[in-house]
């Protein structure tokens, strides 16, 4: 039986493409609609439709509407950097609560009926408690957290009229690529942790900065839980059939592993990893940075029943070193 045809935002972005993959290769039919302000239209297999369109722009989105059957949306699309957050926040809430809120309204003429979000560990800002479960208070520290909360609370609240149902996924720290090397991150001027110390290794950079060594955690640097992109692609899969499966249903689930890694003991896998050990400049803080973000994943586990395959650190690292070493410079 064919599957429902479900709209990917952001597809040719990082996190999308996975998920792009992810379900083109279960054979659910899949439109993308992405702006390509940061994505690639290469990331997109062959066969997938890509609309370049911006998810906030109503006119052209419901000609999407009326030109594709369009029965749930993965909503990716938006804007990632804190720091540029903090800088320009007015283009960080147009970006990603009022697109969102304006997708939600297409969404709604359109009569869709199911609706995944990308929401990340950065709405509980620097929580008091680890592991982090989705009942810890929501304190946002900057913008972009802000931008994120407030587009699920509109969720929350439209999903409640029985509008539709929805899912908010939390994710704490994205990583990796994809196994078989069809995507991975391409963003020029990145400043996630990994994407840095991988184009270090490959001499696209000197050095990695890392930021504090005198937080109170085991070595001094800030803990995280990296979770690879293939997996937090698999749960999106498991959460849209979740929904489409109960109607009744919405959900706010954290995607982690439940494990805590330092930037220390990242570099170090990595320099086993690669062979050469690569160069370390040791810093002050980041501005903004939390100590610890650990998630509890129990609630995910139980309610999709999600299995890992590349939790292992050297997996996630191999495979974004690989990703790293076949980009262009
Ligand atoms: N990368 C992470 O660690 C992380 C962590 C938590 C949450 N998230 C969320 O996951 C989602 C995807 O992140 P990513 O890392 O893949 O980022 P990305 O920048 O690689 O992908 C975002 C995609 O959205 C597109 N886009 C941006 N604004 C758009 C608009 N208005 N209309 C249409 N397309 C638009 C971009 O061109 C890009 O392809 C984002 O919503 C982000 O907030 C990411
Ligand atoms: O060059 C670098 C880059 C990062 N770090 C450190 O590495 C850790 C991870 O930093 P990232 O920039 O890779 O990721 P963040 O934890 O800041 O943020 C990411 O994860 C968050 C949730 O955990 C949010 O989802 C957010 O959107 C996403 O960017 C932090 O302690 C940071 O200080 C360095 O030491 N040097």
């Amino acid at each position: 039986m064919t599957k429902p045809t479900i709209l990917v935002t952001g597809g040719a972005g990082y996190i999308g493409s996975h998920a792009v993959l992810a379900l083109h290769d279960a054979g659910w039919p899949v439109v993308v609609a992405d702006n390509l302000s940061n994505g690639r239209r290469e990331a997109i297999p062959e066969g997938v439709p890509l609309v370049e369109v911006n998810v906030g722009d109503s006119a052209a989105m419901a000609d999407l509407f009326a030109a594709h059957p369009i029965t749930a949306i993965m909503h990716f699309a938006g804007s990632i950097v804190v720091p540029d957050s903090v800088s320009d926040p007015h283009y960080y809430y147009g970006n990603n609560t009022v697109a969102t809120h304006s997708l939600i309204g297409s969404a709604m003429k359109a009569g869709i009926k199911h609706i995944l979000f990308s929401s990340t560990a950065a709405t509980y800002g620097a929580p008091d408690t680890s592991p982090v479960d989705e009942d810890t208070p929501t304190r946002p520290i900057n913008p972009y957290g802000w931008s994120k909360l407030m587009s699920e609370q509109m969720l929350r609240d439209i999903a409640a009229t029985g509008a539709f149902n929805y899912g908010a996924l939390r994710y704490f720290n994205v990583a990796g690529a994809d196994p078989q090397g069809r995507s991975g991150q391409a963003s020029k001027g990145a400043t996630h942790l990994l994407k840095v110390a991988c184009e270090t290794a490959v001499g696209k950079r000197t050095h990695v900065d890392v930021f504090g060594t005198d937080y109170p955690t085991p070595d001094g640097t800030c803990v995280r839980d990296y979770i690879h992109v293939s997996d937090l692609a698999s749960a999106h899969v498991l959460a849209l059939e979740a929904l489409m499966a109960d109607p009744a249903e919405s959900f706010t689930l954290n995607i982690g592993y439940g494990r805590g890694t330092s930037v220390l003991e990242m570099l170090d896998v990595l320099d086993e990893v690669n062979g050469t050990p690569i160069k370390r400049v040791m810093g002050e803080r980041r501005a903004g940075d939390p100590p610890q973000l650990v998630a509890s994943n129990r609630r995910l586990v139980e309610r999709l029943g999600w299995t890992p395959r590349y939790a292992d650190t050297a997996t996630i690292i191999r495979s974004a070193l690989e990703w790293e070493r076949r980009l262009p410079s």
